[in-house]
């Protein structure tokens, strides 16, 4: 999915705000401008639902964004790219098997998983990624769907939120990758309904793998919850019968 889930991701990085000067003016190639949102709202700018913690911390990091060393990401459901017949053809050249599954209705109708629900009620996420020094902090405040043991997050909920973020992290330094290890040490249960940190760092890049490592913790940095790494791998160039990067740097309107 993260091939896909890559051009929804890089959709976020056209997301610059708080008087940041323009992405394309921080160094962020125009690839990565180019994986852009058309529809539905930007659910990484606050809501109602944002608790006084996610709230904070969504004005603190917005403050370190104005000297443009950190971005903020927009978040959408699904890219315009996702429902033209040019992403049809990425899958089926990457992913033919699949090609089968997936027909361009059922792509048009897809959204990302983690912005599937009730606002408030599941993933309430802001990103923000700092290119010199190759991280991406995730502010992330879990709703009560999100429950696993009573009063805790669901560890596949957890899993989610770190895939997310460490894979936000390889796609804005390797393009279309995807998931392929993801190895989580559950430290201590996540109380249902708070707002932690999830600090992300790219530690190495080593040909087409990608190695991103992330602790979650809570918000004063006193409890370590989760700590995480993961491999993604860039999809191969040879297998590549369709140019997604000319598809994304001309994308077409949805
Ligand atoms: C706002 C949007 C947010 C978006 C972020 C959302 C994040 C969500 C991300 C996902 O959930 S992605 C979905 C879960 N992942 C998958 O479904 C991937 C399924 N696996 C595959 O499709 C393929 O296995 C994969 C593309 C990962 C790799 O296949 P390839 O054929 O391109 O690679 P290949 O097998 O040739 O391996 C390339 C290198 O990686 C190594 N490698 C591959 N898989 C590995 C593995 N699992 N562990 C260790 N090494 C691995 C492999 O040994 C080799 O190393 P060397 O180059 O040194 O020889």
């Amino acid at each position: 999915m993260l091939g896909r889930g890559a051009a929804r991701a890089l959709g976020a990085l056209r997301g610059v705000r708080g008087g940041a000067p323009p992405a394309r003016s921080l160094g962020l190639s125009r690839r990565l401008l180019s994986f852009e949102k058309v529809l539905d709202k930007d659910h990484s700018l606050p809501k109602p639902c944002w608790g006084k913690d996610m709230r904070r911390l969504f004005d603190q990091f917005t403050k370190k964004c104005e000297d443009g060393s950190w971005i903020q990401l927009a978040s959408y459901e699904q890219i315009s790219a996702q429902r033209s017949q040019d992403f049809s053809a990425f899958i089926h050249a990457y992913f033919p098997s699949a090609s089968e599954v997936i027909n361009k209705e059922k792509l048009s109708q897809a959204q990302l998983f983690t912005r599937g629900f009730e606002d408030g009620m599941g993933f309430e996420y802001v990103m923000f990624y700092n290119k010199a020094e190759k991280r991406i902090v995730c502010v992330f405040q879990g709703g009560p769907h999100l429950q696993g043991m009573p009063g805790f997050f669901h560890g596949g909920a957890t899993a989610t939120i770190i895939d997310a973020t460490v894979g936000m992290n390889a796609i804005v330094s390797g393009g279309i990758v995807m998931t392929a290890n993801l190895n989580i040490n559950f430290k201590s249960p996540i109380p249902l309904c708070s707002t932690v940190l999830i600090n992300s760092q790219l530690d190495k890049i080593e040909g087409r793998k990608l190695f991103v490592s992330c602790k979650v913790q809570s918000i004063d940095g006193k409890i370590l919850y989760t700590e995480a790494t993961s491999l993604f791998i860039m999809l191969e160039p040879k297998k590549k019968k369709y140019d997604l990067k000319e598809a994304v740097l001309n994308p077409l309107p949805a």
